[in-house]
């Protein structure tokens, strides 16, 4: 018999997520940390003079100001939500009680930087956190949904007992929602709270406009067997570099468009090939195969028609077993007119519920997410403050490379001169061949595991081998400035030129 899935009777167990995280042995900051901290700062107008030496002024000493800590008192289940800009930073520790980041616990006494960053920290019990920096944004919350996502999480768990004792797969669960509606926050804190109790739930990412353990432009799914990292967001990958935090094996496919209604043409067999790899890891890890997956969706399928179709493809794929609606009334009234009642593949009921949005939810404007998107990449060749990468530059001749480039759709007009029954897929080439060129300079490629003169439809499949970025572009000696991850010849593999991520002008 299948189990019910009931937000409201758990309430009870929330005492069980309070578990010692892995993190929650971290050294203690040094004593520095404690006091008020003696930070450079350059005055405006000014540029980091610690380096120039000019005769007759003094302009090496650093301008030293002194920033006194605030410390929040926060009682049980109250939250403080803080936004910091690009640019900024601000510190954060946790000094007495418990608290949690997006369902990640804090350890005592550990600093944690935060930077181009708008999150919650939330406390079950009450806690005393100290705050060093100039946060753009900051307040206590009273009202937060997380009673509502605990009880989520514990109804999760009931079905993952089922469905072991039943021999069957863990529930696959779909979030569903519109922009900014806290999906990727939902997915973040059920899959802390499974990763706690033990759990390896196998993450999912669908939504191109920001990557999971990959840059944007990417699918991905992931195991997640640790905890995350509570500054990163999802942590780090290997080619992120090495991690405090254990780092996760993501496989990642590559779509090269922010929006999947763009061209389903890449999207849905793209999603059909991913969905391939999770089932079949299902069935090859008992510890997934038990926890089941958490697929977050981008917020643009959430509305409408052509959108829906690309839910009810996502559904049938992943064979999903419950459809969480987050912070719309409208289309959880709409996912159930289209799933109440429906079985998945395996006979299990497709159930749909519907959880509240987070007043603390964000409407992140477009400069901010372009900065998002390009600190992802940056990290990607880079690293972050924590770790330096070494990314090697090299130049190649335009034959050394075999580039795909995501052929434009045709347009309606032309379409409707076409004699015939006349589809996408009979309209549409999927990628077109081309020679580098000077509209090349600044850009992610993508590099497939698929040979160079593979078919269009193989070369789409296939997963992801690394990116690389075309720094320079000459057209009169016919060669390319390549900034790629590590050194040597670039692998002989399909190329594929996509339109997302945008370009980025300074990267190097
Ligand atoms: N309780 C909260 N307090 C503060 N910030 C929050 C809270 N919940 C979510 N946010 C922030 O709000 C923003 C939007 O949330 P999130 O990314 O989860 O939405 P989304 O539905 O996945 O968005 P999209 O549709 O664009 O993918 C994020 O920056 C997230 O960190």
């Amino acid at each position: 018999m299948q189990k019910s899935f009931d937000l409201k009777v758990l309430v009870k167990r929330v005492k069980d997520l309070r578990l010692a995280s892995p993190q929650a042995q971290a050294p203690e900051t040094s004593e520095k940390n404690r006091a008020a901290k003696t930070v450079k700062v350059t005055l405006p107008g000014h540029a980091d003079t610690s380096k120039m030496s000019l005769p007759g002024l003094d302009l090496s000493a650093p301008v030293e100001t002194v920033v006194s800590p605030t410390v929040y008192e926060l009682k049980e289940q109250t939250e403080w939500r803080f936004e910091v800009t690009f640019g900024n930073t601000v510190e954060v520790r946790l000094l007495s009680g418990t608290a949690e980041l997006f369902g990640t616990e804090l350890p005592i006494q550990q600093t944690y930087t935060f930077t181009g960053t708008k999150a919650a920290i939330y406390t079950w019990h009450g806690c005393r956190i100290e705050v060093v920096g100039d946060c753009q944004v900051d307040y206590i919350a009273e009202e937060t949904p997380m009673m509502i996502y605990a009880n989520l999480h514990f109804a999760l768990e009931n079905l993952r007992d089922t469905a072991y004792s039943e021999g069957r797969d863990g529930p696959r669960v779909l979030i569903v929602g519109p922009e900014n509606a806290g999906k990727t926050t939902l997915v973040k804190i059920i899959t802390a709270y499974a990763t706690k109790v033990g759990r390896q739930p196998v993450v999912v990412n669908l939504d191109t406009k920001e990557g999971l353990l990959s840059i944007p432009g990417t699918l991905s799914a992931t195991t997640f067997t640790s905890v995350m990292d509570v500054e990163k967001g999802w942590g780090s990958s290997p080619t992120n570099g090495p991690s405090q935090v254990p780092v996760k094996l993501p496989l990642v496919y590559y779509m090269g468009l922010s929006n999947p209604e763009e061209k389903a043409l890449i999207y849905k067999p793209v999603v059909t090939r991913l969905a391939l790899s999770v089932m079949n890891r299902l069935q090859d890890d008992g510890e997934a195969k038990e926890t089941g997956v958490i697929i977050d969706t981008p917020g643009i399928i959430s509305q409408g028609k052509g959108g829906y179709e690309m839910i009810q493809h996502i559904v049938s794929e992943f064979s999903v077993s419950a459809v969480v609606v987050l912070g719309s009334e409208r289309l959880y009234s709409d996912m159930l007119r289209r799933f109440n009642g429906q079985t998945t593949g395996a006979g299990e009921i497709i159930a749909v519920v519907k959880v509240d949005k987070s007043g603390g939810c964000v409407d992140r404007d477009e400069a901010y997410l372009q900065q998002f998107r390009q600190s992802q990449i940056r990290e990607y060749f880079f690293g972050d403050a924590n770790t330096t990468l070494s990314p090697h530059t090299q130049q190649i001749d335009f034959n050394q490379l075999t580039i795909y480039k995501l052929a434009e759709p045709i347009d309606d007009l032309l379409k409707s001169l076409m004699p015939g029954d006349v589809t996408e897929e009979s309209t549409s080439a999927i990628f077109d061949k081309v020679r580098p060129s000077a509209q090349m300079q600044n850009v992610i490629l993508t590099i497939v595991n698929a040979h160079p003169e593979d078919t269009q439809e193989n070369i789409r499949d296939a997963s992801v081998m690394g990116f690389i970025y075309i720094a320079d572009v000459d057209e009169k000696k016919n060669k390319l400035k390549v900034l790629a991850p590590v050194g040597g010849r670039l692998p002989n593999k399909a190329i594929i030129w996509g339109s997302w991520p945008e370009g980025i002008s300074d990267l190097m």
